[in-house]
């Protein structure tokens, strides 16, 4: 049946070629050819969506692109459903047992939009080919394992904490006392040093120099990332995107004097073997074959390392201190845990003893998690060759499927007042397996191999900071405790946000902004 009315429309098209108007015509055809198409075979006729989502995707990748598609997904969900079609062969998925089962199997497969950029190699992150990307998880393993982070902690605390603790007392001591800085900016600096010395064996020093371009360079890679992948067309004219290209090239240039430099070490002998980073994991790994990884795969792994471990973490930091600035009864509390297990401010906190004690913090960090997934917007796989069943709908086989990150992280079905920041939601023997139901960091067989790492500088970062400084918001910030949000139940006002890839903040470099000052031993003051 489809192959007569191709054959119909073929010959069609022969005769309106030698008429005029051809192109008018040509279009009209189309979209005659499209509505047939949609009416007689859609294979998602019975799920439910925007009308526009049976001819053409168009709308929804534009939404993809412009920083809107969480508020986007969360309104056509609200209207239509947990499983919404959003173009021909397209549907999006916010419940979280359809999108926990999704992520659970190899068989829903990445989507081709994590390949299609063809920047870089394929690598661990983009690719959708179960053999090889279990190889790759099984050769950087050892980087996230506890004897493996456990040979790296001194350095996470060397060019983590310390380095802010350092940034802001002198910052404190030149300023009578009271320091205004941007913890957003701050946070993504200790990100970034953390991933160059793990990734690419040198700091940096993003926080020591207030040296950003290498968070330049991750932010352009993205932008280029995304770009491509969603209109890989624009691949084909070189004109554009001089800039973002050029930075994309510089990093692929530090990726390789970086492999370099360690090799040189090695040589000799000036690197210390106990330490068990990425790129020595990465240099040392073999491939079932024998072979050694190679030259282009090594920047393309390395690189990644850089966009997966950068806004994720830094991100994940920043909105545990904005929901800090807004909830001052939660900070009281956290502050009560940290102090009371930790009053010796000579010592830092370290990650393991603060995993262990610190059960109210960590489930502010679990709810700011679940409320603000740092890695947002849609995740996409395929429905494999069989289907698969989503709650109420069968989704026919190689569907591309839109899972939904906040839609999981905000459902109703298993979270009760999703919008509220409720850490209390994980306390307790009864509720503290709830945090596995968190998607932040995916789940299943291709969840993030760099969680471990995450908390490692959420445990140092945070507890030490909130414990050693008074943190007061600017007398005009626009978001304080007191200003309220009628569509969160009238909770604070939360920062404006976009998604692209991750979690940006509106006007990051104004709202993030806080004054800090030594804290009296004595008398810590949460009063913001
Ligand atoms: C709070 C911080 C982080 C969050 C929220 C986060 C979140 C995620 C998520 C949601 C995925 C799945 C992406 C997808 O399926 O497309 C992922 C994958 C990944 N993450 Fe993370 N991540 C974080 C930190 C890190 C760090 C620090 C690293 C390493 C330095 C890292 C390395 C990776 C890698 C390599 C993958 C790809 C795994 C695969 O596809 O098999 N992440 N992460």
């Amino acid at each position: 049946m489809n192959n007569l009315v191709s054959f119909a429309f073929s010959g069609y098209f022969v005769g309106l070629i030698q008429s005029s108007g051809f192109w008018l015509k040509l279009t009209g055809s189309y979209v005659v050819y499209q509505i047939s198409y949609s009416l007689l075979f859609d294979p998602l006729s019975h799920i439910p969506g925007p009308w526009w989502s049976r001819f053409t995707a168009i709308p929804y990748h534009f939404k993809l692109t412009d920083g809107t598609i969480d508020y986007y997904s969360a309104a056509i969900h609200k209207k239509y459903g947990s499983v919404v079609r959003v173009g021909p062969m397209k549907v999006s998925v916010a419940r979280q047992k359809d999108v926990k089962l999704v992520f659970s199997s190899y068989k829903y497969a990445k989507s081709k939009l994590y390949q299609n950029q063809n920047l870089i190699k394929i690598n661990m992150v983009t690719t959708a080919d179960e053999h090889f990307n279990k190889i790759r998880r099984k050769q950087i393993g050892p980087a996230f394992t506890q004897t493996g982070l456990d040979s790296v902690e001194d350095l996470v605390l060397e060019v983590g904490i310390k380095a802010l603790k350092d940034k802001l007392d002198k910052g404190i001591a030149a300023n009578g006392g009271v320091f205004t800085f941007n913890y957003s900016l701050m946070f993504q600096s200790i990100a970034a040093d953390v991933i160059g010395e793990l990734a690419f064996g040198k700091n940096f020093g993003c926080m020591q120099n207030d040296n950003k371009t290498i968070i330049k360079y991750a932010k352009n890679f993205i932008t280029l990332s995304i770009l491509y992948s969603i209109f890989p067309q624009l691949m084909k004219i070189p004109l554009l995107f001089k800039r973002l290209r050029k930075d994309f090239n510089s990093l692929m240039d530090l990726t390789l004097v970086s492999i370099q430099q360690r090799r040189k070490e090695i040589k000799d002998n000036s690197y210390n073997p106990s330490r068990i980073d990425i790129l020595q994991i990465f240099l040392d790994a073999t491939n079932p074959d024998g072979t050694k990884i190679s030259q282009d795969e090594l920047s393309s792994e390395l690189s990644l390392m850089l966009l997966a471990g950068i806004d994720t973490t830094s991100i994940t930091l920043t909105w545990v201190l904005h929901f800090y600035t807004l909830y001052p009864e939660v900070y009281q509390k956290v502050l009560d845990e940290i102090n009371t297990h930790f009053p010796d401010r000579s010592k830092l906190i370290k990650y393991k003893e603060a995993q262990k004690k610190l059960e109210y913090f960590m489930a502010t960090v679990h709810e700011s998690m679940r409320l603000k997934p740092a890695f947002c917007g849609v995740l996409p796989r395929y429905s494999s060759e069989a289907g698969i069943q989503l709650s109420e709908y069968y989704i026919p086989p190689n569907i591309e499927m839109f899972l939904v990150m906040e839609g999981a992280n905000h459902d109703e079905s298993l979270w009760y007042s999703p919008k509220k920041f409720i850490p209390e939601r994980f306390l307790g023997h009864k509720n503290n397996h709830l945090s596995k139901e968190i998607l932040t960091f995916s789940s299943g067989v291709r969840i993030c191999p760099g969680r471990n790492l995450a908390w490692m500088e959420i445990l140092t970062v945070l507890p030490n900071f909130v414990r050693d400084y008074d943190i007061k918001l600017l007398s005009d910030s626009i978001y304080k405790p007191e200003i309220l949000d009628p569509s969160r139940e009238n909770e604070p006002q939360l920062f404006k946000d976009f998604s692209f890839g991750t979690r940006g903040v509106y006007n990051c470099e104004k709202v993030c902004n806080i004054n800090v000052s030594h804290l009296n031993p004595s008398s810590p003051d949460p009063n913001f």
